[in-house]
């Protein structure tokens, strides 16, 4: 009898979404992204973080006080980490699975790099102009978003061995 309790591919691909989230170091956000290809291949993820060899003992995690000051005019967000990391520019008919809705710059980079669907979690600033304009232009691309629906809250990894644990 084969196991039931497995991930479908949608869980399996936000799962490594969320698991590349646990590599950024932002305090408050941390988001993450899988670009799964027609095939369900995994061809790039990513996470928010600062610009390679910009250090992140440097640069500040703030969220507030001067522009410069802030995360914000620094931070790579996880979307464009992933596109950029993934292994062909030409990413059509892939979807891309993230843990927060798109601001409106990932939103230009996933639509210019060919990408089909987008499936997230949270739409926590789904208020913003920002998101208000990244779905102003997918609706006009024709490039349907949707959030994840699992039977899942959470999902237990443990580094330790079978023997280890009884299982
Ligand atoms: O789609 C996204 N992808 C992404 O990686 N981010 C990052 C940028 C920041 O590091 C963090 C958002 O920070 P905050 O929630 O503190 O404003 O998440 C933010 C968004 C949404 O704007
Ligand atoms: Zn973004």
């Amino acid at each position: 009898m084969k196991r039931t309790d497995y991930l479908n591919w949608d869980e399996y691909f936000m799962a490594v979404a969320l698991l590349s989230a646990q590599r950024s170091k932002d305090p408050s956000t941390q988001v993450g992204a899988c670009v799964a290809n027609a095939q369900n291949k995994i061809v790039g993820v990513g996470y928010n973080g600062f610009p390679r060899g910009c250090s992140d003992d440097e640069l500040p995690w703030d969220r507030s006080g001067g522009f410069l000051d802030t995360k914000y005019p620094y931070v790579c967000h996880a979307e464009l980490n992933a596109v950029l990391n993934a292994i062909s520019t030409n990413l059509q008919g892939c979807r891309i699975y993230v843990g927060l809705f798109p601001c409106n710059e990932c939103t230009k980079v996933i639509i210019q790099s060919g990408i089909r669907e987008i499936i997230y979690l949270s739409d926590k600033y789904r208020d913003t102009d920002q998101v208000r304009a990244s779905k102003i232009m997918l609706d006009k691309a024709n490039i349907p978003y949707r959030q994840l629906k699992t039977r899942m809250d959470s999902l237990h990894l443990s580094f330790l061995l079978p023997e280890e644990t009884g299982r």
